[in-house]
């Protein structure tokens, strides 16, 4: 949506009550908002965090009709606003951000209440914390029937890491599976809330919501900085315009931001003019400037999302200041090399894939030429959620090789040294692992300790979630994994072994030396067939190797062509043969296997191996 025309449907007031913008039949410009009477005190910052399904959006649909800042709707028709935004926007616009300012009157006096959007997946545990660094505060949601879930309990300790007033809020009292007592004695017990402080509300009816508004203003700080000082904006989540490139979302620490103004970013120096600024409501509104405390939009010609980084400060230029503390770039945690099947079509693959890393800054590409595969391309991902879509190759982590004299991290597997052992240069290798939680009724435990096990989780730990309530109990189940188990097929195998009760969490937990062997040989008349010289490889660690080896060679018997005579399909370690399959020669039908459907089951089987995009014939 480019600013400009457009049918103004919101009804804003100032501070004083005076009508700044007022609903209006007609299309028409709006005249950019003046905020400059907004002060710090007349301002809120939030964010509602909670676990996935337990009302996030609705609530805020709510808020926002209750502030007036959208019509109320029916209930039972209450599609929600900010998720039908992002649908409409998606035309112009990919959102991502479902962040709103609202205004209400307290008192007697307008305040703005920015409720600033945080993603909603593990994935992105770091940009919850960068967008929360926004915030003086936090509506913890949890549904009155689930109880604390494993996401819960992660977002609220970087809410509390930041040190945010938290204000707990049990959701969907109005279900009749709802247990709320039981429920806030669970939230007294993990997280020490007081029982007395929290909402009880049904934000599907409306019902206590009015209360949720009131402890917002009353219970959250508001933000501090001032107008004197010099140009400090945050940036905390940007989103994309095909027209106007990367639209940053930033809560201003310190100074006057205004349309004109030239700022730079603090992380990668790059300077930039602001040609439009204001605020969601949840629709654009242009504003007049931006002051200290206020959260808003701005465009200022960035072309591409990967230079909008998430945490970074921007200044103006000429007056540089230091950076808010704890900025580190996103960085990808898991890759997939995709390579087209008809090598011809790389231009086409690339010119799709830099399309999305365009909108999407956390997916990183890098091109890859693999005399195997051909031209191809290496994404990197922030971590498992964002490869739901990608049905490619291997998966992939990236490694910490310490050397002799250096470290290298490799993500990809060409570059893993074939021989390690003490005598090469290689002193260990080092895999990424994550701290995994996992919360399951008590009777799954058993399956989920096995899951656990079987992708060889350490450090296991559990405690009961409802200990003394005396009711059916649920379990805390905490472990460090290694990140390359859980990118496979652990969270269908977590939904499946628990009938889908348990609810699955995870950060980053560093590195940890382990026990790896690379798999280079993979079936060397495969590759020879292909005219290929250089083998596809994976990295396994040492107990999964004779598994993984047997499993790769069944699946390629089904998927390589096969020739006049017989060929051996082999894996090796080194030197040694951990697995071993005999593709048989053609037999008088041989032509048959040739034609379309053929191809098809074979390209079918190859992307079940996670080779999909191979040349085959
Ligand atoms: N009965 C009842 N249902 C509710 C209530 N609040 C939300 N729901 C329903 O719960 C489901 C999930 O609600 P959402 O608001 O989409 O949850 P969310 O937390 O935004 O979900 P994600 O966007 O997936 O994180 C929807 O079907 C809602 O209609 C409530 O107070 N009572």
């Amino acid at each position: 949506m480019s600013v400009g025309w457009h049918r103004v449907a919101f009804r804003v007031l100032g501070p004083g009550g005076r009508a700044c913008f007022s609903t209006s039949s007609r299309w028409r410009a709006p005249k950019p908002l003046a905020m400059d009477d907004f002060t710090c005190d007349l301002i809120r910052n939030f964010s509602i965090i909670a676990h996935i399904d337990h009302g996030k959006s609705t609530l805020a649909d709510r808020l926002l009709e209750l502030t007036g800042t959208i019509k109320k709707k029916e209930v039972g028709k209450n599609e929600q606003v900010l998720d039908k935004l992002k649908v409409e926007r998606e035309r112009g616009i990919t959102v991502k951000a479902q962040t709103a300012s609202m205004m209400h009157s307290f008192g007697g006096k307008q305040h703005v209440l920015n409720l600033i959007d945080t993603p909603g997946h593990v994935d992105f545990a770091w940009e919850v914390s960068r967008s929360l660094a926004a915030c003086q505060g936090a509506l913890l949601l949890v549904d009155a029937s689930q109880g604390v879930q494993a996401q819960t309990i992660s977002v609220f300790h970087i809410a509390q890491e930041r040190g945010l007033k938290i204000i707990p809020v049990l959701n969907k009292i109005d279900l009749p599976a709802a247990q709320p007592e039981r429920i806030a004695a669970q939230m007294q017990s993990t997280f020490g809330t007081d029982p007395t402080d929290i909402i009880q509300i049904s934000a599907k009816t409306g019902r206590g919501v009015d209360q949720v508004l009131q402890a917002i203003v009353d219970r959250i700080p508001p933000p501090s900085g001032t107008t004197t000082g010099p140009l400090k904006a945050f940036l905390f989540d940007s989103m994309y315009d095909r027209y106007r490139g990367v639209i940053s979302l930033v809560a201003l620490q310190d100074g006057i931001l205004k349309k004109g103004d030239r700022i730079a970013s603090c992380h990668t120096k790059k300077k930039y003019e602001i040609t439009d600024i204001g605020i969601l409501n949840p629709e654009e509104i242009p504003v007049t400037s931006l002051h200290p405390g206020q959260v808003g939009y701005i465009a200022c010609n960035m072309k591409e999302s990967s230079e909008a980084h998430i945490g970074d400060t921007l200044y103006r230029v000429g007056a540089p200041v230091d950076p808010m503390p704890g900025f580190k770039p996103a960085k990808a945690m898991v890759y997939a090399g995709i390579f087209p099947i008809d090598t011809s079509d790389f231009p086409k693959l690339e010119e799709s894939i830099k399309r999305l890393a365009l909108t999407d800054r956390s997916v990183t590409i890098q091109r890859e030429s693999s005399t195997a595969l051909g031209q191809g391309c290496r994404l990197g991902f922030l971590g498992t959620l964002h490869m739901d879509d990608v049905s490619s190759s291997l998966f992939w982590v990236p490694y910490k090789i310490v050397y002799k004299d250096k470290e290298v991290y490799v993500s990809n597997p060409t570059e893993f040294p074939d021989a390690i052992d003490v005598s090469s240069k290689v002193k260990e290798v080092q895999e990424p692992v994550v701290k995994a939680s996992i919360i399951v009724p008590e009777e799954y435990f058993g399956e989920m300790m096995d899951l656990c096990f079987t992708h060889r989780a350490e450090e296991l730990e559990h405690k009961y979630l409802d200990a003394g309530t005396g009711t059916e109990s649920r379990i805390m189940l905490t472990c460090v994994i290694p990140l390359s188990e859980i990118v496979t097929d652990f969270f269908d195998q977590l939904k499946s072994r628990s009938s889908g009760f348990a609810s699955f969490d995870y950060e980053e937990a560093g590195y940890k030396p382990s026990n790896l062997a690379k798999v280079p040989s993979f079936p060397w008349y495969f590759f020879s067939m292909a005219n290929l010289s250089m083998p596809l490889a994976l990295v396994v660690h040492r107990s999964h190797e004779d598994a993984i080896g047997k499993l790769w060679v069944k699946k390629l018997v089904k998927v390589i062509p096969r020739q006049m005579f017989e060929v051996p399909i082999q894996a090796a370690v080194g030197k040694k043969i951990i697995a071993r399959e005999t593709l048989s020669a053609y037999r008088a039908d041989v032509t048959a296997g040739l034609y379309g459907g053929h191809v098809e089951r074979k390209m079918k089987a190859s992307k079940e191996i996670g080779i999909d995009t191979l040349v085959l014939t």
